[in-house]
């Protein structure tokens, strides 16, 4: 659906030279949510805006559905633009304009009239649970309310492909696990094409099926998201996810620690199995769990736990190269 080409973006100002993207690739497929995730300054709004012409790349390529979408002029690229909709972190509603005139503005910018105006804006606020909010205006909305207007625009011309610049930062966990539910629903009903970028690792753990981390410019790792978090590679990505966080115990409790230090990372079938009991079982060595949670992506599950290991030090070994072969990640905590 979406291939980005060794796409770089340079920003010239005075005697400044910002690289704000740097030589990226990466190709999103048909009916995917796709997220970019990376702290402030990465690069990350500068590299979703060349995907519908707000910016242009200084080099390399953006193919969307097989047009080289730098090629576009005129109709054509006022046609490209309805296909790709974007909603924005502040919303961007006309604050004159009623919710109503808000999407019908897209629609009659896109040359519907009448009756043809009227129908689909109704159509999009049943679509996004707004139906009885026809003639508010923005300010006597709330957040997530006014997103779900913005949400409306930007699929209003039968948009195949939505940009989502940190749509939920402004919102609070609740308001934003309603919007995610809302795209998550939009993506299914209509294989809607989603790229998403934001700064919250739990905004792509909820809904994204890939995501590409992004600093200073690059992105330094891609995969899907469920790998991304069972076992990311680049030490950027572990840092930024903050994977063990969640699992970080006390200095206190860490001190009255006796036996070896482990953080155990286990994925799927191992998260129903009693494969630490029997392990520990068969090589006669204690656990004492201190800390704990699994998570779940879709359907797949990861499992962290924080144990002490008390026993005889080639019984551990033994204990630990059990818990290997059943492909747990063990990593000692000094
Ligand atoms: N129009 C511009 N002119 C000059 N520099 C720019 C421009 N737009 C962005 N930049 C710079 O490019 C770099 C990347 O900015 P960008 O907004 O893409 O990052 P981001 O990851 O989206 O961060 P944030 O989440 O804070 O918006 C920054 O150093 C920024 O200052």
């Amino acid at each position: 659906m979406i291939q980005v080409k060794n796409v770089s973006v340079r920003f010239e100002a005075k005697d400044q030279i910002i690289d704000a993207v740097k030589n990226v690739s990466f190709e999103v497929n048909h009916g995917e949510i796709f997220g970019i995730i990376g702290s402030s300054g990465a690069g990350k709004s500068t590299l979703v805006r060349t995907l519908n012409r707000l910016a242009d790349p200084s080099s390399g390529q953006i193919i969307v559905g097989g047009t080289d979408i730098q090629t576009l002029k005129g109709r054509q690229l006022m046609a490209f633009r309805f296909q790709v909709g974007m909603i924005f972190q502040n919303f961007n509603l006309a604050s004159s304009k009623t919710v109503y005139e808000n999407i019908a503005f897209v629609l009659k910018a896109a040359g519907k009239k009448g009756d043809a105006v009227k129908n689909r804006v109704e159509e999009l606020l049943a679509l996004v649970g707004l139906s009885d909010k026809a003639k508010a205006y923005p300010a006597e909305l709330s957040g997530g309310q006014k997103q779900r207007v913005g949400i409306a625009r930007a699929l209003a011309n039968e948009a195949k492909i939505l940009l989502c610049d940190e749509a939920t930062s402004a919102l609070d966990p609740t308001t934003t696990s309603a919007i995610l539910e809302l795209l998550k629903q939009l993506n299914q009903k209509f294989s809607l094409t989603i790229v998403l970028i934001t700064h919250e690792i739990d905004v792509v753990k909820k809904i994204c099926d890939r995501v590409a981390v992004m600093s200073q410019g690059e992105i330094v790792e891609m995969d899907n998201t469920f790998n991304l978090f069972a076992n990311p590679k680049q030490q950027f990505t572990q840092n930024f996810l903050n994977i063990d966080e969640n699992t970080h115990l006390p200095e206190p409790i860490r001190q009255n620690v006796k036996g070896k230090l482990v953080r155990l990372r286990y994925i799927n079938e191992n998260t129903t199995q009693p494969i630490l009991y029997q392990s520990a079982y068969e090589t006669g060595v204690a656990f004492n769990i201190l800390h704990g949670f699994i998570e779940y992506f879709d359907q797949q599950a990861l499992g962290n736990l924080v144990i002490e290991l008390i026993g005889e030090p080639n019984n551990i070994q033994q204990l630990i190269a059990k818990l290997e072969h059943q492909s747990v990640i063990i990593e000692e905590i000094k």
